[in-house]
């Protein structure tokens, strides 16, 4: 039995049963915790209950006995002492406004969705301020975290950051565990900006090496990628630490290098010729940077931020750009100093 157990168990809802809600309710419910799965699709969810494994998103993977699955809100949400948001980010403020009549009045919700509000440029946690009241604990859950490794117990680290350290440290202490290392921090416009923004850049990268640019172009995409993370994370108030931790520059390396990056591998493939509509279709599931590179963009012209990789991926994505023209545009740049300004404090 887990130290958690010793320690309380929670009763815990994880609401969105793809590859990183099954991971994370997987975990959680290894830890001891009381854990349901909450999903939309009910054919899905009765064959998770009776196969013991999510065969869509995590094949072959055997949850743990004590995950309960369900498609009933309701009955997920019914004494659960933390929600936890798994959808992807297009979802999150419509699954925000269906659990809402059923969130128990003492429960805080953590979400680990990342990206913005489509069409606004949000961040989720205005999202979540706004839908469920300021009042309720949030927290954001990020960090270089791959599903499938999670999955199976590999070593991981991640970060919980809440504007309450109480609600943090809670959350952070159902998640870690033996092989689950769970930080904390109180900055989540600098954390969701981070965890948004590395799959913009993780595209640029895979068109790289799906172009066989070679490792010097990827080790420079990454770092002058971190560089634009830390620019418009100054201009909208993010702490520079958070980007240059877990939720930034650890989940930058992690995507832009990872092949189970699904935003590396629409990046690879448009690198080598793919048209965008037959990458997402052989991905099959969600490629967040499809919609947050508009939302990164729509932040950086608010604020006057240049971010030319960004835009590079913006243009290739919309069909504005091949590849190649990206490529070109981005090495035609005009040569200057590497920090023309400050990046820190
Ligand atoms: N996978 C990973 O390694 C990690 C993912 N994340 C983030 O987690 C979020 C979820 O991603 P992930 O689980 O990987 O995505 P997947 O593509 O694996 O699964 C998406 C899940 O969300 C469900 N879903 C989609 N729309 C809705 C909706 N409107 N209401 C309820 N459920 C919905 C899908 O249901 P259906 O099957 O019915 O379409 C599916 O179960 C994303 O923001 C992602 O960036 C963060 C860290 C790691
Ligand atoms: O967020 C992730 C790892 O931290 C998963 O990345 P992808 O969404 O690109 O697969």
């Amino acid at each position: 039995m887990s130290h958690l157990v010793e320690s309380g168990a929670q009763r815990v809802a994880v609401l969105g049963a793809g590859s990183w809600g099954t991971a994370l309710a997987a975990l959680v419910a290894r830890h001891g915790h009381d854990t349901v799965l909450w999903g939309r699709d009910v054919d899905a969810i009765a064959g998770i209950e009776h196969d013991r494994q999510n065969a869509r998103y995590l094949p072959g993977i055997t949850l743990p006995e004590n995950l309960r699955a369900t498609g009933d809100l309701a009955g997920a949400m019914k004494d659960a002492e933390l929600v936890l948001v798994v959808v992807p980010s297009h979802a999150f403020a419509d699954t925000l406004r269906l659990l809402a009549p059923h969130r128990p009045a003492t429960a805080g919700v953590a979400w680990a969705s990342k990206g913005f509000e489509p069409g606004s440029g949000r961040f989720l946690h205005e999202v979540a301020a706004e839908v469920l009241g300021a009042e309720v604990p949030l927290a954001v859950v990020t960090g270089p975290s791959f599903a499938k490794e999670v999955a199976i117990g590999l070593p991981t680290a991640l970060t919980v950051h809440s504007a309450s350290d109480r609600f943090a440290k809670c959350v952070a202490d159902v998640l870690h565990g033996p092989s689950f290392r769970a930080y904390t921090g109180d900055d989540m416009l600098g954390a969701e900006l981070g965890g948004a923004m590395k799959n913009v850049l993780a595209v640029a990268t895979g068109v790289a090496d799906g172009m066989e640019l070679g490792l010097n172009a990827r080790a420079g995409l990454i770092t002058r990628g971190l560089n634009e993370m830390l620019r418009l994370n100054r201009a909208l108030g993010g702490r520079p630490e958070t980007v240059m931790g877990l939720a930034g520059l650890g989940d930058l390396v992690l995507t832009c290098t990872g092949d189970l990056s699904r935003n590396r591998r629409l990046g690879l493939a448009l690198g080598r010729g793919q048209s965008i509509e037959d990458a997402i279709r052989d991905i099959g599931q969600v490629v967040e940077s499809v919609q947050t590179a508009d939302e990164v963009m729509r932040l950086a012209r608010r604020h006057e931020v240049e971010l030319p990789i960004a835009e590079a991926v913006f243009a290739v994505l919309h069909g504005d750009l091949t590849p190649a023209q990206g490529l070109r545009q981005l090495m035609a740049r005009e040569q200057k100093a590497e920090y023309p300004g400050p990046l820190f404090g």
